[in-house]
């Protein structure tokens, strides 16, 4: 057994064929997915992916054919009834749509989910308040979801989902349904409860930004597999890391005549020093960068490059690998 605060091995949901001629279709097929405490870990992939199914069944809303799911040490797959609910009540998620009840004030949606875990009214007040402050909200305590921008919604939503003091928050998308401006600031929200908290977040998000912000760990799913999974920086060093693309896009290949093609990643301090000056200084050797950059991302700083270099590269390639950087030759098919 691994020793994730999210350990899940074999997992496997299929849904039934609707009518005879809708075949079954496999929605998760085989995920095995270790979250350690404190990460924030982002499941990406295309609709369709698999990407609810799988987030659905970390906490039993639906329950998966094969495979094992625990979290914080508790197998939920064996649990039924009142313990299943118990259970759930460590596994706090928000929606895309929020999910608010309208008839209810902002103050009314949070107190809803600690009454439903029998905290006494006298208490529900007080956490009520707290819960507000944290995400920001105190001063909309009385307004109606339907009063409320889309980011303040999805406030009330992480509150609500905070109430039990889970240990570990599921995001269904929570920044789909919001612009660019509301998705950094509910995205900093998130970031700033993972490290006041330790919150564990597992999240399932189409946007590379989502990684970008807030993710140390991500996995890419496709036809209900991962085909990539580990710590962004990690990925980052694979040259077939569909991450890695999308996160540090580079122009198409070309031959270049008497040079050679080559990627460049770096990570951590790596990444800071001024390496491409420096290795054309050393080896007194023009160096082009074609594409690519350097960003700092929730996981640390990083960046990948797309170089031109005299003749075969080796010394190049050689020095760039003696100061920690990951290098491949390119080639036509990448
Ligand atoms: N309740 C259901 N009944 C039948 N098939 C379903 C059901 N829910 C999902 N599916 C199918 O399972 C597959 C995976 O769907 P899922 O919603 O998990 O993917 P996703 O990656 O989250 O995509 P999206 O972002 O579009 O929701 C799809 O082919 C989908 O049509």
């Amino acid at each position: 057994m691994g020793s994730g605060v999210i350990e899940i091995k074999g997992l496997r949901k299929t849904y039934g064929a609707k009518g005879r001629r809708d075949p079954q279709v496999v929605a998760v097929d085989g995920v095995d997915l270790s979250v350690g405490e404190g990460d924030v870990f982002g499941v990406l992939g295309r609709s369709g992916a698999g990407k609810s199914t799988l987030l659905r069944c970390v906490n039993m809303l639906e329950r998966p054919d094969a495979g094992t799911v625990s979290v914080g040490g508790v197998e939920l797959t064996t649990l039924n009834g009142r313990r299943l609910r118990a259970a759930r009540h460590g596994i706090g998620m928000i929606h895309q749509h929020f999910a608010l009840l309208s008839s209810r004030t902002v103050a009314g949606n949070v107190a809803f989910a600690l009454e439903v875990t029998g905290v006494p009214r006298a208490e529900r007040r007080t956490r009520v308040a707290e819960l507000l402050d944290l995400v920001g909200l105190s001063e909309r305590a009385g307004a109606y979801p339907g009063q409320l921008s889309g980011g303040q919604k999805q406030r009330v939503g992480i509150a609500r989902a905070l109430a039990a003091r889970p240990k570990v928050l599921l995001s269904d998308e929570a920044t789909s349904a919001l612009d660019p401006e509301t998705t950094d600031s509910i995205l900093r929200l998130l970031l700033d409860l993972n490290r006041r908290l330790g919150l564990t977040i597992l999240l399932i998000t189409h946007e590379m930004t989502v990684v970008k912000r807030i993710c140390r760990s991500a996995a890419v799913m496709r036809d209900g597999r991962f085909v990539e999974s580990g710590a962004v920086t990690d990925l980052l060093h694979r040259p077939e890391s569909e991450l890695a693309r999308d996160l540090f896009p580079l122009d198409p290949f070309a031959e270049l005549p008497g040079q050679t093609v080559v990627d460049v990643s770096v990570s951590g301090e790596d990444a800071d020093i001024p390496l491409l000056t420096e290795v054309a200084r050393t080896l007194d050797v023009d160096v082009r960068v074609l594409s690519g950059s350097v960003e700092t991302l929730a996981a640390g700083r990083a960046g990948r490059w797309r170089l031109a270099v005299p003749g075969d590269g080796a010394a190049v390639i050689h020095h760039l690998r003696s100061r920690g950087a990951v290098v491949a030759v390119a080639e036509a098919s990448s």
